[in-house]
């Protein structure tokens, strides 16, 4: 059974048509990237898969569709980490990435003692536990980027989305965001459904990515059979190499 199976996806944005019928399928532990230049719809593509916006089609998670699952048992089952994540303002990383067990705590009642455990445990796997006691607004951008997985991570639930979560991220930052999500989705069986803009790293990390263009899919499969120098010269409008490198296709542009 997929993880996550989309099937005829259409989103439209007050009344403009954005996503144009998106077929995917991820399946349980798999990471699927989606790649595709701006404005091409991955954002919105990713946020009606989880169910933060009204579509059309079909989206099923662990093989149910998603308009039947209840607010708490959809945060149990999908986690997002947005673009740019808002952060109530002067609010400490403990209590952020407590907001993760918000599903978890009962109509007025309070987190319970496992709740907390749970949000120290994800502390200390994402090397956060100093940074405990800390405003988010004092962290680096790594520091904080860490903190918004923390969050989705103490959620519990075994698919993840990730909308560009390099994007703000030094080189160095962006590997270790991405060897963390990587080793945790080795760890806890997750399914990482993802956009970035860096198609090397892109390519890299991902067992399968999609082209999207102009709301629709144009091109998908491993990173070889996407990353072509045909496909981005075509959906970009960039010349670029495509070079063979140890890990997958390198993806350098060139001057016209
Ligand atoms: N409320 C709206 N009404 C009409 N169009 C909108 C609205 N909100 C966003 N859009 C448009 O939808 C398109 C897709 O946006 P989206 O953020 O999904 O693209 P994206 O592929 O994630 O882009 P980027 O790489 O720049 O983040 C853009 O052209 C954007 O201008």
């Amino acid at each position: 059974m997929s993880a996550i199976r989309v099937e005829g996806l259409r989103v439209s944005l007050d009344g403009t048509p954005i996503v144009l019928g998106v077929d995917l399928d991820v399946e349980r532990g798999e990471w699927v990237t989606v790649i595709g230049p701006n404005g091409a719809g991955k954002s919105t593509a990713l946020r009606a898969i989880g169910g933060l916006l009204p579509f059309d089609g079909t989206v099923e998670l662990d093989g149910s569709p998603i308009d039947r699952l209840h607010r708490r048992e959809r945060a149990k089952t999908i986690a997002t980490v947005a673009q740019s994540p808002v952060v109530p303002p002067g609010m400490r990383v403990f209590d952020y990435v407590l907001l993760g067990r918000t599903p978890y705590v009962p109509p007025l009642g309070r987190e319970s003692a496992n709740d907390l455990a749970v949000v120290e445990q994800v502390l200390e796997e994402l090397d956060l536990t100093r940074f405990a006691g800390r405003r988010l607004d004092t962290l680096s951008g790594g520091e904080r980027q860490r903190a918004f997985l923390a969050r989705a991570l103490a959620q519990g639930a075994g698919i993840l989305l990730l909308d560009e979560p390099t994007s703000a991220l030094d080189i160095g930052h962006q590997q270790e965001v991405l060897e963390l999500v990587d080793r945790l989705r080795a760890e806890r069986a997750l399914t990482v459904l993802a956009t970035m803009h860096d198609l090397t790293t892109a390519g890299e990390y991902a067992d399968r990515m999609v082209l999207l263009a102009g709301g629709r899919v144009v091109a998908a499969g491993t990173a070889r059979d996407v990353l072509t120098e045909e496909n981005l010269a075509k959906h970009y409008r960039v010349r670029v190499r495509v070079i063979e490198g140890e890990h997958g296709p390198l993806v350098v542009p060139v001057r016209g």
